[in-house]
């Protein structure tokens, strides 16, 4: 049954890129194109908007708002859940976040912790999300848990302790963290109607096996098929497929990390690979080297030139 907030979030969803113009101002246009090849060539029907891949501390509230509006515009009737993360280092920003995402039509909104002034324990970060998510009580509330990036390092299952009390709203967290026993003891505390959701896109079928219910990435942008692969393989009890799949991804990433691989590289891949026109990214990211991008693609779509090493079957 869905829960009053509206339905479970599960499966994949793409931690989308802020297009911009040449001249670094949002490119709102291109919105509906992305939303088409979302669905098209990546078979992913579900959006996280104006989080990290969306550079989307470096946007003003205006901006946030707008593309906010376009996501929820262009996507409806078309993606399943559209989430807007409304998190800032203010407040009253963030409040104001999630009053409009709520008039916009979103189906949820997403908070990161504060990290200037960083909570100095779970309690106080609680309430910062308390108080967000009780501007906008009739949407799903998610926590996102991204500690390598906020240098919060609070157990995301601290966070958990006693939220269902304090948020009504509360469905679940965006975990983009390698700690699977934090993750592990998240998805033992959440009931069944709550969406725990795993942000490292290179130990999926690790947070699967752990007990995800879906994944919010970035790459899942460009890999979405790959990606839902994965997803099919593990549910038909196909590991060894799974885990081939997953060492693919595995090696697209770490091709990308020896190379250098940041959001506006990212981004710049999205470009290379989908063929929309993501712009360049805002500073203080640094647009990124287009030979770069073509070659990650490249190894994406090829794999390394000596193939991939075979593996004998170990399961049972
Ligand atoms: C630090 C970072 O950007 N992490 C990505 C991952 O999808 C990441 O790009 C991927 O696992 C490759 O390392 C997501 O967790 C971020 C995310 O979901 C977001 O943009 O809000």
């Amino acid at each position: 049954m869905d829960s009053p907030v509206g339905k479970k979030l599960t499966g994949l969803v793409a931690a989308t890129f802020t297009p911009l113009t040449p001249q670094g101002e949002i490119n709102l246009p291109v919105i509906g194109l992305y939303i088409d090849y979302l669905l098209e060539h990546q078979g992913v029907r579900n959006v996280f908007v104006n989080g990290t891949t969306g550079e989307g501390m470096s946007l003003t509230v205006e901006e946030r708002k707008k593309l906010a509006e376009e996501w929820c515009g262009k996507g409806k009737g078309r993606l399943e859940q559209v989430i807007i993360h409304v998190g800032c280092m203010s407040l009253k920003d963030s409040q104001d976040l999630a009053r409009h995402a709520a008039r916009a039509g979103a189906d949820g909104i997403a908070v990161v912790s504060p990290s200037v002034f960083k909570p100095s324990d779970a309690g106080v970060l609680r309430q910062f999300l308390q108080e967000v998510a009780a501007a906008a009580p009739d949407l799903a509330f998610y926590y996102y848990h991204i500690p390598a990036l906020t240098g919060v390092n609070l157990l995301a299952r601290d966070v958990l302790e006693g939220i269902e009390k304090q948020i009504p709203s509360f469905r679940g967290l965006k975990f983009s963290g390698s700690d699977l026993m934090d993750f592990g003891q998240c998805v033992s505390y959440c009931p069944s109607d709550w969406s725990i959701l795993y942000g490292m896109d290179e130990q999926l079928l690790a947070a699967l096996v752990m007990g995800a219910n879906g994944a919010v990435g970035s790459t899942y942008n460009y890999l979405g098929r790959k990606a839902n692969s994965i997803l099919s393989a593990f549910e038909k009890g196909d590991l060894t497929r799974a885990r081939t799949l997953q060492f693919e991804v595995q090696d697209g990433i770490s091709y990308a990390v020896k190379l250098g691989f940041d959001v506006a590289v990212n981004k710049s891949l999205m470009s290379e690979v989908s063929g929309l026109d993501l712009g360049p990214p805002r500073l203080p990211l640094r647009p990124c080297p287009q030979p770069r991008a073509v070659s990650i693609a490249q190894r994406l779509r090829e794999g390394p030139a000596t193939g991939p090493i075979p593996r004998q079957n170990t399961d049972g």
